[in-house]
């Protein structure tokens, strides 16, 4: 193990991160090769993981290496440096569309068996659900997560305030979510004061014992949560909260993340969609049965699903789905123009983003007739839709919060080895028939946890290692002491889990030297009430979170403070001494390559590449202790903070500059800093070679550039495209491309 010459692992991902990286990567390599930096690339696309999980279903020239168990092993070196962009979590219909067209490109992979009855496709199945929803993030993540707006970012921000809706005090929008009988009010949670290993089984009535998860092991110092979420108080929820939409003429919107919780999640789905539409689903029942309906994946489902049904069927169904609509509140839309609801698909509202794109819009939601609504938020569980709550009520009373004067809320998140609730999806189980759900320790049979559960409940345990948590509390003291910023630890006493860090974090703050440093721990909604007081007036305040929030509240901040999450520096640094730089904290916006290939125009911008490159630098200068990689990193930060002052990011137009264009001044003003710096000679001299020709050429490179825009073009795929055809659209301009290469 360990590289011996600086090494960046630069990852291929999908969707509008790939196209980027299709023209960024050559310019990576471009100026990292005279410091000596190799810089290698993997693919950990979707459709690479599909067809490394199905290496006898190939030929030889179409099986592919399985490039994210190597990047997990590499996670435990300590030189790895590994930039990782955003990939998709796929839903199952996803999962579907990529598997449907690798197959139409002539890889012979089996379909999805949704019903796997026999040995062979349940092993199919098995292997599809490795590929299935956040399957890359969990792998990679072996540190915790720091992530924060870095200052030249901020302070564009600050002097080109995005536009923000307006809050009303009137704003009737709301955020619902269950008062009993969810997750927050049947957890239990122990730290085990020994390694061990525990299992999860159910006692039925009869006293029959079905092991549900034979083991798991346990670390000494570990927490394990069990928690059920009780599918009959679900539903009563559902059937009130729309019950009380349609009454009060409230648009309604279901807010989950069925991508990264891959197993409760499109339980919780599912059972909104068939409590909207109860009325088909009793009449229609026997087909829907016939023909699989399942809506955990979306309303989709149902639509594609009865296509099998003859159409005078098909159409007494589809008017028996309209006609629920009568009795139920207007639902929110994802796309009115075509039709598309907020139950179309799970992975079309995912609550990280859909929230602040709902608070950023002055608490408003698109409806049928494509008008923004206030809307009621219908988060289920209690857990953290309450800080949720705490922000709109915040903002009726106080008005939008103002971009130019607001300060930052950067996020120190306890992530690390699958923590919390994100990493329970294999202790995850809907409730097969009522018992006693129970956790229980298999060296001396003791009992360690129980509940009463029912059929269709979702019962789950989770997890957090000791680690992880000594971890995320030095870096919590790191970043206070580096940034001078109070951290705010979110913490609720009352909830059982985290009752037990508390303990933890009180003791680990311990070991280190809080000595001027202003460090409280605050239940959520207290935390969130502080932290936006603060923001409203201009103050930074840090919070550290748990996992769940680190992933919310790194969307929410920097959607309200930066306009998004992808211009966020988001590193984790890795616990046995390498880096993970992610980029940005969002997603990779689909309509960004719709974009793309009917107008050849690509609006993502790549900031958040740019940061983390930065970032992955300064680890590389300090890890190899190179002057030259470090005046490197340095020149990458400050033609990022020209790039933002002479407004050349991406625009969102055709026919004006875009991701290439944005990419190539990056190049323009990178190669300037280095030229101009008079400490290593030789790299000034090579750079000033590269900045007089890409300078030069400038306005030659920006026509090549904006010339092409305005037309369709064809990739050659949307999961897995043509890499020839990709680098033709993504890299048109010749004269660029010639000084790149040269
Ligand atoms: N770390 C990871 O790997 C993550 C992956 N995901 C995955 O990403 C997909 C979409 O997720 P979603 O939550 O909708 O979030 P997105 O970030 O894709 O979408 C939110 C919107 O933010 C804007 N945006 C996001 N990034 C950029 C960028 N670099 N440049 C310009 N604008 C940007 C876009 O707005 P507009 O369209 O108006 O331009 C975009 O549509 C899913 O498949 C999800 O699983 C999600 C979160 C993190
Ligand atoms: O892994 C995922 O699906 C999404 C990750 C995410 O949203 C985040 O880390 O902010
Ligand atoms: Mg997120």
């Amino acid at each position: 193990m360990g590289a011996e010459k600086p090494t960046i692992t630069y990852t291929i991902t999908d969707e509008a991160p790939m196209l980027a990286t299709a023209s960024f990567l050559p310019i990576v390599r471009a100026f990292s090769a005279p410091t000596g930096i190799e810089v290698e690339s993997t693919d950990i696309s979707l459709a690479a993981r599909i067809l490394a999980a199905f290496p006898e279903y190939l030929n030889e020239e179409q099986r592919v290496p399985d490039t994210l168990a190597e990047l997990g092993d590499m996670t435990q070196d300590p030189s790895a440096n590994i930039i990782k962009l955003p990939n998709i979590s796929a839903s199952l219909p996803q999962l579907k569309s990529a598997i449907a067209e690798l197959q139409q490109q002539g890889y012979a992979i089996p379909d999805y068996p949704v019903d796997a009855q026999d040995e062979k496709d349940q092993d199919i199945k098995a292997r599809y659900s490795k590929v299935l929803g956040s399957a890359v993030n969990p792998v990679l993540r072996e540190g915790n997560s720091d992530r924060r707006a870095p200052k030249a970012v901020k302070d564009y921000a600050k002097k080109n305030p995005h536009s923000m809706g307006e809050w009303s005090m009137a704003s009737r929008t709301h955020v619902a979510h269950m008062r009993h009988g969810d997750f927050y009010d049947s957890e239990q949670s122990i730290t085990v004061d020994k390694a061990c290993s525990v299992r999860m089984e159910l006692v039925t009535k009869d006293g029959d014992v079905h092991v549900l998860k034979p083991e798991i092991p346990l670390l000494d110092g570990e927490v394990i949560d069990s928690m059920y979420m009780s599918k009959k108080a679900l539903v009563e929820f559902y059937e009130e909260q729309l019950e009380d939409a349609r009454k009060t003429g409230l648009m309604f919107s279901l807010h989950v993340k069925a991508t990264m919780m891959k197993v409760s999640h499109p339980i919780v789905f599912g059972h909104a969609v068939r409590t909207f539409y109860k009325d088909a689903f009793k009449k229609h029942k026997f087909w829907f049965d016939e023909v699989g309906v399942n809506v955990n994946n979306g309303l989709v489902d149902l639509y594609s699903k009865i296509e099998a049904l003859p159409g005078s069927l098909r159409e007494e169904i589809i008017e028996s789905m309209h006609a629920c609509h009568e009795h139920r509140p207007e639902l929110a839309m994802v796309d009115s123009a075509k039709g598309i609801s907020n139950l179309h698909a799970p992975n079309d509202v995912i609550v990280d983003a859909s929230m602040p794109a709902m608070i950023r819009a002055g608490g408003k939601m698109w409806g049928a007739d494509g008008r923004p609504k206030d809307t009621k938020a219908v988060i289920p569980e209690s857990t953290f839709a309450r800080i949720y709550q705490e922000v709109v009520n915040f903002c009726k009373t106080n008005g939008a919060f103002d971009p130019a004067t607001m300060g930052t809320v950067p996020n120190v998140g306890l992530m690390a080895q699958k923590a919390e609730e994100y990493g329970s999806h294999d202790k995850t189980f809907e409730v097969p028939q009522d018992g006693e759900a129970r956790v229980v320790d298999n060296a001396t049979g003791e009992v360690l946890m129980s509940h009463q559960v029912e059929q269709g409940d979702i019962w789950r345990t989770c997890q957090v290692k000791d680690e992880p948590i000594r971890d995320w509390v030095k870096l919590a003291v790191n970043r206070a002491r580096a940034s001078g910023m109070p951290v705010v630890f979110w913490l609720d006493p009352y909830r059982p889990h985290e009752n037990e860090l508390i303990k933890k974090v009180e003791t680990y703050l311990k070991d280190h030297d809080t000595e001027g440093l202003d460090i409280q721990i605050m239940s959520q909604v207290r935390a969130m009430r502080y932290t936006l007081e603060r923001c409203v007036r201009g103050m930074d305040t840090i919070a550290a979170t748990g996992n769940i929030l680190r992933d919310y509240l790194t969307d929410l901040f920097p959607i309200m403070e930066l306009g998004t999450s992808a211009k966020m520096l988001s590193i984790v640094p890795l616990m046995k001494g390498g880096g993970l730089y992610e980029t940005g904290a969002g997603g990779s916006a689909p309509k960004h390559v719709q974009q793309l290939v009917e107008e050849n125009h690509l609006r993502w911008d790549s900031l958040g590449e740019f940061l983390a490159l930065a970032a992955s630098f300064e680890g590389l200068a300090e890890k190899y202790d190179s002057p030259r990689i470090n005046l490197l990193a340095k020149a990458l930060d400050e033609a990022t903070g020209k790039l933002l002052d002479s407004g050349k990011s991406p625009s969102r137009r055709t026919g004006e500059l875009d991701n290439r264009g944005s990419q190539f001044y990056l190049a323009l003003y990178w190669a300037e800093a280095l030229a101009a710096q008079d400490e290593d000679a030789e790299l000034k001299a090579h750079f000033e070679t590269l900045a007089k020709a890409l300078a030069d050429n400038e306005q030659r490179i920006v026509e090549e550039l904006n010339a092409v825009q305005g037309q369709a073009v064809d990739i050659g795929g949307y999961y897995w495209p043509d890499t020839e055809k990709l680098v033709k659209v993504m890299r048109p301009s010749e004269t660029l491309n010639s000084i790149i290469n040269g």
